[in-house]
């Protein structure tokens, strides 16, 4: 039967990156966007604003929410302290199996955990499962009608102190409306936007960047 598409794209970074060099493997999955095919990776514009927020940050604690093929989980990675926890979950078993070859390419695997599941079972378990206390920096890539759920989730579950960095895709282009009302008119958050483009695209789309404050 026909090949997917994160499977194409998984033979492009075999067949173009360098085994073990994040940068190629980054670059291999852009070029296959730019000139095979469109694909929902946060992409080179976005993913360069991704990267400033992470080094700024520097967290010990990390959470991305929509692995799909492990594209900003390798930026993410690429530029984490040893030591630091990195976990990546993703709704879709298929993309899981594509992401994880992805991550080891770069030679990443061992800096990341990717875990199968929906967000909304999985945030619940991170204390006892994975022995977070708090999250540092939480990446929000996943279905955009589950943003505003899971941000009360992190509450709920005491899984945000003080200095907190929630980044947000998409908050455009698919759009999160309700997300963005949230946590710009919520006293417990300090809410900044970052205007870009939709991945490989001339639209508008931005992230969304907000620290939790209480
Ligand atoms: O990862 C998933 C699967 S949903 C993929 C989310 N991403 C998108 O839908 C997405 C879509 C577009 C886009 C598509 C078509 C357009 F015409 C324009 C834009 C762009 C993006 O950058 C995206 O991120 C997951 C689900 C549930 C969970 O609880 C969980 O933890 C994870
Ligand atoms: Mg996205």
């Amino acid at each position: 039967t026909r090949s997917t598409r994160p499977q194409r794209m998984l033979k492009a970074v075999q067949k173009k990156a360098t085994k073990g060099d994040p940068e190629s493997v980054i670059s291999a999955i852009d070029y296959f966007c730019k000139h095979s095919e469109w694909a929902m990776n946060v992409g080179d514009e976005k993913g360069s604003i991704l990267d400033s927020v992470v080094t700024e940050v520097n967290p010990s604690t990390v959470l991305e929410l929509g692995t799909y093929c492990g594209y900003s989980t390798v930026r993410i990675a690429r530029l984490l302290s040893p030591g630091t926890k990195f976990i990546t979950l993703e709704f879709n078993p298929a993309n899981v199996t594509i992401a994880r070859q992805i991550i080891a390419y770069a030679g990443l695997q061992d800096k990341v955990t990717v875990v199968e599941g929906s967000s909304g079972d999985l945030i619940p378990q991170m204390k006892e499962r994975f022995g977070i206390t708090t999250f540092d920096f939480i990446f929000l890539d996943h279905w955009k009608d589950r943003y505003l759920p899971d941000i009360k989730l992190f509450e709920e579950c005491g899984l945000l102190r003080k200095g907190s960095v929630l980044l947000a895709d998409n908050v455009i282009c698919p759009g999160a409306p309700e997300y963005l009302e949230y946590v710009r008119n919520s006293p417990r958050y300090e809410s900044r936007y970052y205007p870009a483009h939709l991945e490989y695209t001339k639209v508008e789309d931005g992230l969304e960047k907000s620290v939790f404050l209480e």
